[in-house]
C-alpha cells in the first residue's frame, strides 16, 4: 500500500468529522486575520507615536486589549479541536485495529511479534493523532497565511514585496534538504523503538526466566543496545534540529535585516510611512515562516502516513472470520469426530507436521495422544481448533465436514485446557467466566468446586473477585491449571481437549489437578495429550505420534504387548521416574540424617 493509499484510508475517519473540521478550519482562517491585524495594528500605534498623537491610544488601547482577548479565545478553541479531533480519530482507529487482531488467524499471531502488534496500538497511534490534527492543519494555515501576508505586502509596497520574496524559496530549500534527513531519520528511530518494545514485552513477560538463568547482564547488555540504538537516532535528530533551526534563524534574520535596510531606505526616501515599514517587517515574518516550517511539516506528515500504513498493513491482513462472534455457542449436538487422512504443513515450513493423520472418536470416548516432543500433537489439536486448515484429508463432526461450519459452530464443540493456562490480567470471576459469558454466579462457584479451586479461592482474601496478575502469576502452576480446568467446566462443551502441562507439580499439586481433571473429563469425549503416561492408562485408546504420522493405536495393555514405540516410550518413562524417585529418597534420606546429626548432641 503506497502513502497515498495510506491517506485516503486515513481521509474516511476524517469526514467522519467533517463539522469539527470545518470549524476548525473557520478559526484557523480567523487567526489568519488576527495575525495580519497585527501587523496593521502594530502601523497604527507606530504612526500615532510619530504623529505625537497622545488621544488616539486611548482607541488604540481598547482595541488592544480586545484584540488579545480575541487571540486568546481563538487560540483556546483551535488547540482544543485540533486535540479533540486527534483524539477521536486516534480512538476509532484503535478500536478498529482492536476488532480486526481479534479477527486474525492464529498463523498471523505465530508469525508476527506481539511487541510489533503492540507498538502499532500505541507509537503508531500516536503519530497517526498528530498528523490528523496538528500537522495537518499548520499545513493548511502556513501556505494561507504566507499567501494572505504576500498580498499585504504588496498592498504596502510592491516593489518591497518582490524584493523580500526572494528570501523564501532559500528557506524552503533549506527545510526541504533537512526535512528529508529528519524524515529517514524518524523512520529509523521508529523501527528501533518498535525493536525495543518487542523485546521488553518478552523480558518483562518473564521475569522468572531471566533471574532463574540469571541472564540479567546479558538482557541489560542487550537492552543497551537496542536502548542506545534509541539514543543514536534521537540524537542524529537533535543534531538535524539544530542545523535546521540554525540556518532558519541565519536566514530569517537576514531576511529581518534585509526588510529593515530596504524599508528603512524608502522611510528614508519618503516614500513609505514608519508605521508601514513596522506592518511591513512583522509581514515578513509571516512570509518567510512558513517557507522554512513546510518541509518539516510535510515530512511529520510523510511519517505519520508511515504509521499509519503499519496500522492499514495489520487491518488488511486477511481475517479467518468476518465479525466478532455475537455470543458464545452452547450445547451443540455432538456424535462423532473423524479426521480422515489429514495431512498439514504450517506456512513456510518444509516439513509435514500431520502426514495422513486418521482418527475416529465417538461421543464418550477417552482418547489419549502420545509420542516424543514434536510429533504433531499440538498440530492436531490446532488443526481441531480451526486455527488453521488441513492441506489435504478432511475433519468431520457428526460426519459433516467442518470446512462447511463457521468457526463459531466449530470451537463450540470444543472445551479447550491449554498447556500454559492462558489466565489473563483481572479476577478470577472474569477469568471463569470466559468459559461462559453468561454463567450465574452459583455456577462460577459450581465450576471451582468441580476443578478442586473453590478452596484456595475462598482463602484468598477477596475470594472470587481476587486479581491474579499477568497470566495468573500470583497463583501457583498448580492453581493456575485448576483454574483453566474450571473454565473449561463452565463451558461444558461435548468435546474437551487437554493438553497436559509438562510442568512438574509437586504431588499434593498434581492430585488435586488430576482429581480436577477426572472430573472435568467424566462422560465427556476426551482427547488428551500426556507427557505422563501414568494418566492414561485408562484411556480408550491411545494414538503413538511420531513425525507427524499416527505410528500405533490401541488401549494401554494392546500397545504394551505389541512391544512397539508405546512399549519403549512407557518403559523409557518407568525407568526416568525409577531414577528419579531413588534420587528423591536418597536427597531425603540424606537431608534427614544431616538434620538428624544437627539435633544429636556431639
Ligand atoms: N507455528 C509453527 N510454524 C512452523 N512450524 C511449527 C509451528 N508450530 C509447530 N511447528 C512444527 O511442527 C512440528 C509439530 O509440532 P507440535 O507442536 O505439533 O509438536 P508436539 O508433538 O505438540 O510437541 P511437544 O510435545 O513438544 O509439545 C514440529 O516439527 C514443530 O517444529
Amino acid at each position: 500500500m503506497k502513502q497515498k493509499g495510506a491517506f485516503s484510508r486515513l481521509s474516511t475517519y476524517m469526514l467522519k468529522h467533517k463539522l469539527l473540521y470545518t470549524v476548525l478550519l473557520l478559526i484557523t482562517l480567523f487567526s489568519i486575520v488576527l495575525d495580519l491585524t497585527m501587523a496593521w495594528f502594530l502601523a497604527r500605534i507606530t504612526d500615532a507615536a510619530v504623529r505625537m498623537d497622545v488621544e488616539a491610544f486611548s482607541g488604540l488601547a481598547w482595541f488592544g486589549g480586545l484584540f488579545l482577548i480575541t487571540a486568546g479565545v481563538s487560540s483556546y478553541f483551535s488547540a482544543y479541536l485540533k486535540i479533540n479531533i486527534s483524539a477521536k480519530i486516534r480512538n476509532e482507529l484503535r478500536l478498529d485495529l482492536m476488532n480486526h487482531t481479534l479477527l486474525l488467524p492464529q498463523s498471523y499471531f505465530d508469525r508476527n511479534h506481539s511487541g510489533d502488534l503492540l507498538s502499532r496500538f500505541t507509537n503508531d497511534n500516536q503519530s497517526v493523532g498528530e498528523a490528523c490534527g496538528q500537522v495537518m492543519i499548520d499545513l493548511l494555515r502556513n501556505p494561507l497565511l504566507a499567501v494572505a501576508s504576500f498580498a499585504y505586502l504588496i498592498y504596502i509596497n510592491w516593489l518591497l514585496a518582490l524584493i523580500c520574496i526572494t528570501m523564501g524559496p532559500l528557506l524552503y530549500l533549506v527545510g526541504k534538504v533537512f526535512g528529508k534527513a529528519m524524515r529517514k531519520n524518524s523512520v529509523q528511530v521508529q523501527e528501533n523503538m518498535s525493536r525495543t518494545t518487542s523485546f521488553l514485552n518478552d523480558i518483562l513477560g518473564s521475569s522468572m526466566v531471566f533471574k532463574s538463568f540469571s541472564i540479567e547482564r546479558r538482557l541489560m547488555k542487550q537492552y543497551k543496545g537496542y536502548s542506545d540504538s534509541i539514543n543514536a537516532g534521537e540524537q542524529n535528530r537533535g543534531r538535524i534540529e539544530g542545523a535546521t533551526g540554525a540556518l532558519s534563524s541565519v536566514l530569517g534574520n537576514l531576511t529581518f535585516l534585509l526588510a529593515l535596510v530596504i524599508a528603512g531606505y524608502f522611510v528614508a526616501k519618503g516614500s513609505l510611512e514608519v508605521g508601514a515599514m513596522i506592518a511591513f517587517i512583522q509581514l515578513m515574518n509571516y512570509l518567510v515562516m512558513p517557507f522554512s516550517a513546510l518541509p518539516g511539516l510535510v515530512a511529520s506528515m510523510q511519517q505519520s502516513l508511515g504509521a499509519a500504513q503499519r496500522i492499514f498493513e495489520v487491518m488488511d491482513a486477511p481475517a479467518e472470520v468476518e465479525a466478532l462472534p455475537e455470543k458464545q455457542m452452547q450445547h451443540p449436538e455432538f456424535e462423532q469426530l473423524n479426521l480422515s487422512e489429514v495431512t498439514f504443513s504450517y506456512p513456510g515450513a518444509g516439513k509435514l507436521s500431520l502426514n495422513q493423520a486418521s482418527l475416529e472418536l465417538p461421543q464418550g470416548m477417552q482418547m489419549a495422544v502420545v509420542g516424543p516432543s514434536g510429533g504433531g500433537k499440538s498440530t492436531l489439536f490446532k488443526l481441531l481448533l480451526g486455527f488453521y486448515n488441513p492441506d489435504e484429508g478432511e475433519i468431520l463432526i457428526n460426519g459433516q465436514t467442518v470446512q462447511g461450519m463457521s468457526l463459531e459452530q466449530l470451537r463450540s464443540h470444543f472445551a479447550y485446557v491449554p498447556q500454559e493456562s492462558g489466565l489473563y490480567t483481572g479476577s478470577i470471576r472474569e477469568n471463569i467466566r470466559n468459559g461462559r459469558q453468561d454463567a450465574s454466579e452459583e455456577e462460577v462457584i459450581e465450576a471451582l468446586r468441580q476443578a478442586n479451586a473453590y478452596d484456595f479461592v475462598m482463602e484468598l482474601p477477596e475470594g472470587v473477585d481476587s486479581e491474579i496478575g499477568e497470566h495468573g502469576s500470583r497463583l501457583s502452576g498448580g492453581q493456575r491449571q485448576r483454574l483453566s480446568i474450571a473454565r473449561a467446566m463452565l463451558k461444558n462443551a461435548p468435546i474437551l481437549l487437554l493438553d497436559e502441562a509438562t510442568a512438574a507439580l509437586d504431588n499434593e499439586s498434581e492430585k488435586m489437578v488430576q482429581q480436577a481433571i477426572r472430573k472435568l473429563m467424566k462422560d465427556k469425549t476426551t482427547i488428551v495429550i500426556a507427557h505422563r503416561l501414568s494418566t492414561i492408562q485408562s484411556a480408550d485408546v491411545i494414538l503413538v505420534m511420531e513425525n507427524g504420522e499416527i505410528v500405533e493405536r490401541g488401549n494401554h495393555e494392546e500397545l504394551l504387548a505389541a512391544e512397539g514405540r508405546y512399549y519403549d516410550l512407557y518403559n523409557s518413562q518407568l525407568e526416568q521416574e525409577e531414577t528419579e524417585g531413588k534420587e528423591e529418597r536418597s536427597t531425603n534420606e540424606e537431608y534427614g540424617d544431616k538434620q538428624g546429626a544437627l539435633l544429636t548432641p556431639s
